[in-house]
């Protein structure tokens, strides 16, 4: 008999599960945990208060990431430089110790491997197809690029996966965001993922795990395939997911912590199996067009609020629901923006291109090729490079791009979450505006009273160039 045809969630998870409940909930298998400072803390010290120890060690990769300053972190004499703010250096030397007790392997904050954990975990093959991960943390969507079943999870679940390498989950329905067409040029996979979550709205993916589909993201690379998956989580959804195919296999292959040899070639015969089958249904299915959308930027406070570049500023009035009408004019008013306006008539003074979403090689390379010869415009005040690795960071300054940027006016800093979130010194002065590659524009993400428009690497640097927001279409180069 035929077995009936399934989506690729329902293989992972069919193959994760260790024990179904009559409730229909399900005991999964977790292959990967990954571990940052921030939401580790309290689950290593419970931990230690019932003397337990982590269930699979070689299953646990810890790194610090979001309170590590971006500047040196050794000085001349190659000694550490200290972290001046007491609680971000309480934290790290937490996370430090905690590796060290319970035996988990950890990239230091000097390591080459060191960087932001999303960036990590398939940079070093840890993360792979079919695999079931989990890190405290919202954009653990992150690794659905790969093809992987990856979520964000509460401290409590850190300590339980830590402490039984499973998790009992609720299944989650399935949505399939079918995307017709490519994309034109200039439009980036984060132009594509601002779009989706326009359309999707940020609770439209809500209880769905979101599995990417067409043409588009089988000619994207794996850089783009985690960019688009990165912000599943802004629109609502618990995962995204892009079926592995040769992409994949060639990103992965002879990468540190992926399987070698006779492993490789049974990973890669189970791999090739986890696409999802013709016939199989999803819960919901959303379409849209690639040959719709331009280089997309938010003008508000939620990763909703996209509008392309050609567009302007809409009016509250705009929107047919009341409670948005509110948001809207909230927004604005946060963000000093008048209905109407251009959106390449905003101004901004600070300039971020780094963040999970968009701090890998070839996010790097797409900025500086705007800027390669350029100068960023005088009103700007700050413009950060944030490579998401060390070994990003090798990778650009190997291709000369840290010197594209220091050349245009920017800082080329140490790997971290920097600017994406107020939670180190990386931050965006009250009332300034900055063109950001990261995922969210919330209020205050930034720092407080900051205005986040969020762009793609490409858009980030035209706008750096112009000192307002600007459509990258319009930098494109004669002898390109
Ligand atoms: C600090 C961490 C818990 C948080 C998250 O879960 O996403 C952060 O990474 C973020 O992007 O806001
Ligand atoms: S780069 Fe930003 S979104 Fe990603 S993990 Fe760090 S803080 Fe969260």
């Amino acid at each position: 008999m035929a077995s009936k045809p399934r989506t690729l969630y329902e293989k992972i998870w069919d193959s994760h599960v260790v024990e179904r409940r009559d409730d229909g909930t399900c005991l999964i298998f977790i292959d990967r945990h990954l571990v940052h400072e921030v939401t580790s803390p309290q689950a290593f010290e419970a931990l230690r208060i019932a003397g337990r120890k982590v269930r699979r060690t070689d299953l646990t990769l810890a790194v610090p990431d979001h309170n590590l300053p971006t500047t040196a972190r050794l000085d001349a004499h190659g000694q550490h430089v200290p972290i001046a703010d007491p609680q971000s250096a309480q934290q790290l030397a937490t996370l430090e110790k905690n590796v060290a007790d319970f035996g988990i392997r950890y990239f230091n904050a000097t390591a080459r491997e060191q960087g932001i954990v999303h960036v990590v975990g398939p940079e070093q093959g840890f993360s792979l197809p079919g695999s079931t991960i989990v890190c405290g943390d919202s954009h653990t969507a992150s690794h659905g690029g790969i093809g992987a079943l990856a979520f964000g999870i509460g401290t409590s679940e850190v300590e339980h996966v830590l402490a039984t390498q499973t998790l009992l989950l609720t299944p989650s329905k399935s949505m399939e965001v079918r995307v017709e067409g490519l994309l034109g040029p200039g439009v980036t996979p984060k132009d594509l993922i601002l779009h989706i979550i326009g359309v999707l709205g940020t609770a439209g993916g809500t209880g769905h795990v979101i599995e990417y589909r067409g043409k588009v993201f089988e000619e994207m690379s794996v850089e783009g395939r985690l960019t688009v998956s990165n912000m599943s989580i802004e629109a609502g959804a618990r995962a995204g997911l892009i079926a592995p195919d040769e992409t994949t296999l060639a990103y992965l292959k002879g990468r540190p912590l992926a399987p070698q040899g006779a492993e490789w070639d049974a990973a890669v015969k189970y791999w090739r199996t986890l696409h999802t089958d013709p016939g199989a249904e999803f819960d919901t299915s959303v379409l849209i067009n690639a040959a719709d959308i331009a280089p997309t930027v938010t003008w508000g406070t939620s990763p909703e609020d996209v509008v392309p570049i050609t567009g302007s500023v809409p009016s509250p009035g705009s929107f047919a629901d009341p409670s948005k009408q509110q948001a809207a004019a909230k927004s604005l008013e946060y963000m000093g923006l008048v209905p109407g306006t251009p959106m390449t008539e905003i101004p901004v003074q600070n300039i971020f291109i780094g963040s999970c979403t968009n701090s890998r090689i070839e996010d790097l390379r797409a900025a500086a090729e705007v800027l390669r010869g350029r100068r960023i415009a005088s009103n700007i005040k700050w413009a950060i490079v944030v490579p998401g690795s060390g070994l990003v960071k090798e990778q650009a300054e190997a291709e000369g791009l840290d010197k594209v940027f220091t050349d245009a006016g920017m800082e080329w800093r140490e790997p971290g979450c920097s600017a994406c979130l107020g939670m180190n010194p990386d931050k965006v002065p009250p009332g300034e505006s900055c063109a950001s590659t990261s995922n969210r524009n919330f209020m205050g993400r930034q720092g407080p009273g900051a205005r986040t428009h969020l762009v793609s690497p490409a858009m980030a640097a035209a706008a750096a160039v112009t000192g307002r927001l600007a459509d990258v279409r319009d930098f494109q180069r004669e002898d390109a």
